[in-house]
């Protein structure tokens, strides 16, 4: 049993991230801001810490004695620190809601267990008095996955999986790595590295986002191509629920029935807390390569990435800016809005590996060649993995600035991903007026593909709603050009319509058999997945 060294710096209350990293914004977004969006500066600025308005604490003394002697009284937390970092997650809208005040979501406590048996035990204590339960990874959800409706309650309590933090085991001969789901991933990344493996897992969130969250939402990384989504990662699983405990994953793949790990999967709390993972793990890479690509449109780029994806070889990193991405910058954040002059779409490519990254990227050279590709060499891709983790950081700068900034995710099959990027940028324009709409494959498949769209648009006089109502028909538009309405970011309550619409009204129904029976008194994450 191994525990992790260090621990990052809490997360900024009202924004992203480490407080020391808090980026300014470079002077030509200032200008690209006012001249190309008209971004003023808004009329109210941020409240403080103090300013926020929390609701009163409605959980009795004895319910919350009865929390205390489950996990010790210190690691039941009702200090206005803990509840506002508790408080939703880190979506666009739960920022302007924070900054604005509004701490009405804020949890009545956060409870802190640091085993199995005593998250079973707070299950079983908040199902009899009837107090809803939000589990808490990092807190990076982007979907309104830790917002728990209240109606009905005695309270809620953020069940905080950060001490639930250590490496239980690795087999080597499997490789694979038994761990606990409150690490968040420098830590998980460090402790396996002390035994030569990594999990290759690395998305945008990677400094605060943790095991169990990756599992509960699907993530998916920007390696994804070479080490695969975080799903594929997970060979067993150990889940508390109000019912008891549920261990799945006895072999690779079985044929012994459905796959009751796909059921958690995804389930976003709200069928049980994952309190263990047992994930497969990869060599730690000896060598490390990232080079840019210029195509002449998102067409052209886009084929090449097929081609790459379907017929080999596979890079480790593979993404693609359409036109108006590649011209501000967006994937090489050291630069961002310096407006590239040369047209077309910027690929980033990168590989991973030992002896044969070399021999790789020639094979993958001469495919990108041979589909139009004008190598660029390695600066674009030093470029973008040097500042692949601060594009975060950017974003509260902007809001500052009075301008929106948000992104939102879709897959699709290659056939249908053409109009799946005009659907969304189409429904984004109509709602907001002129925004600038970036997109970027992020994600291959051999059938197919991730777009991400990265929104920034002047803010209204009423930012939230707004964002809202452009975010409610991307939703639609993206549904109705046959792509899902999330590829990694999962549903929380912001997807929860659109989400209903595609399985249908039959998987909403199998989803809430599965939940009346692992949580009949229904405590866990209430509204998140599927309507209470
Ligand atoms: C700036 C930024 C960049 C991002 N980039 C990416 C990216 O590149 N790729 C990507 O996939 N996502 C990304 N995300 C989204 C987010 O990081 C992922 O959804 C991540 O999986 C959430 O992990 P977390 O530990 O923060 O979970 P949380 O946000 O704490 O929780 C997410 C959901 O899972 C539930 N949950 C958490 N832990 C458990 C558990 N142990 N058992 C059961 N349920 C649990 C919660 O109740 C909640 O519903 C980004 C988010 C931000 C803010």
């Amino acid at each position: 049993m191994e525990t992790p060294t260090s621990t990052a710096e809490p997360m900024l209350w009202s924004g992203w991230g480490d407080p020391a990293k808090a980026a300014d914004l470079p002077e030509t977004l200032r200008t690209l801001l006012r001249d190309m969006l008209d971004v003023r500066a808004p009329e109210t600025p941020a409240v403080s810490f103090g300013e926020v308005r929390l609701a009163p604490v409605t959980l009795s003394p004895l319910v919350l004695a009865e929390l205390g002697a489950v996990v010790g009284a210190g690691h039941v937390r009702l200090d206005d620190d803990a509840r506002v970092r508790h408080t939703r997650g880190k979506s666009t809208l739960d920022l302007m809601r924070v900054r604005a005040g509004d701490g009405s979501d804020a949890p009545d406590a956060v409870v802190l267990p640091g085993s199995h048996d005593e998250v079973l035990e707070l299950l079983r204590l908040c199902a009899a008095h009837r107090v809803a339960v939000v589990p808490f990874g990092g807190g990076t959800s982007v979907v309104g996955g830790l917002v728990a409706a209240r109606d009905g309650f005695a309270g809620v309590v953020a069940l905080d999986l950060a001490r639930l933090n250590r490496l239980i085991s690795v087999d080597t001969e499997s490789m694979t790595a038994e761990m606990e789901p409150g690490l968040r991933t420098p830590q998980a990344e460090l402790l396996l590295a002390g035994h030569g493996f990594t999990l290759g897992h690395f998305p945008q969130s990677y400094e605060y986002a943790t095991l169990g969250g990756f599992a509960a939402a699907r993530s998916s990384g920007q390696a994804s191509a070479g080490y695969g989504r975080f799903d594929d990662m997970v060979v067993g699983m150990t889940v508390a629920t109000p019912r008891g405990t549920l261990d799945l994953g006895r072999a690779p793949k079985s044929a012994a029935g459905p796959d009751l790990r796909q059921v958690i999967l995804g389930s976003e709390g709200a069928f049980g807390v994952i309190t263990s993972l047992r994930l497969r793990v990869r060599r730690a890479p000896a060598r490390r390569i990232y080079e840019g690509w210029r195509f002449g449109s998102f067409a052209e780029g886009s084929a090449a990435l097929r081609c790459l994806a379907q017929e080999g070889p596979v890079p480790t990193v593979l993404r693609l800016s359409d036109e108006t991405e590649t011209m501000i910058g967006l994937a090489r954040p050291d630069e961002l809005g310096g407006l590239a002059s040369d047209a077309g779409c910027l690929a980033i490519v990168g590989y991973e590996g030992f002896e044969e990254v070399k021999a790789l990227r020639e094979r993958a050279a001469a495919v990108l060649s041979e589909s139009g590709g004008l190598p660029l060499g390695t600066e674009p891709g030093e470029s973008w993995a040097h500042g692949r983790y601060s594009a975060p950081y950017l974003r509260d700068s902007l809001l500052a600035a009075g301008a929106t900034v948000e992104t939102l995710e879709t897959a699709g099959f290659w056939s249908g991903l053409p109009r799946l990027h005009d659907a969304v940028r189409l429904s984004l324009r109509s709602s907001l007026g002129s925004p600038l709409v970036m997109c970027h494959i992020s994600h291959v498949y051999a059938t197919g593909a991730s777009l991400y769209f990265t929104v920034v648009t002047a803010q209204s006089g009423d930012p939230l709603g707004q964002w809202e109502a452009a975010k409610r028909s991307a939703s639609e538009a993206i549904v109705a050009a046959g792509g899902t309405v999330s590829h990694h970011h999962g549903v929380g309550r912001d997807h929860r319509e659109a989400y209903a619409a595609e399985i249908g009204e039959l998987g909403v129904e199998i989803l809430r058999g599965v939940k009346d029976r692992l949580d009949p008194r229904g405590i866990l994450n209430p509204g998140v997945l599927i309507a209470p």
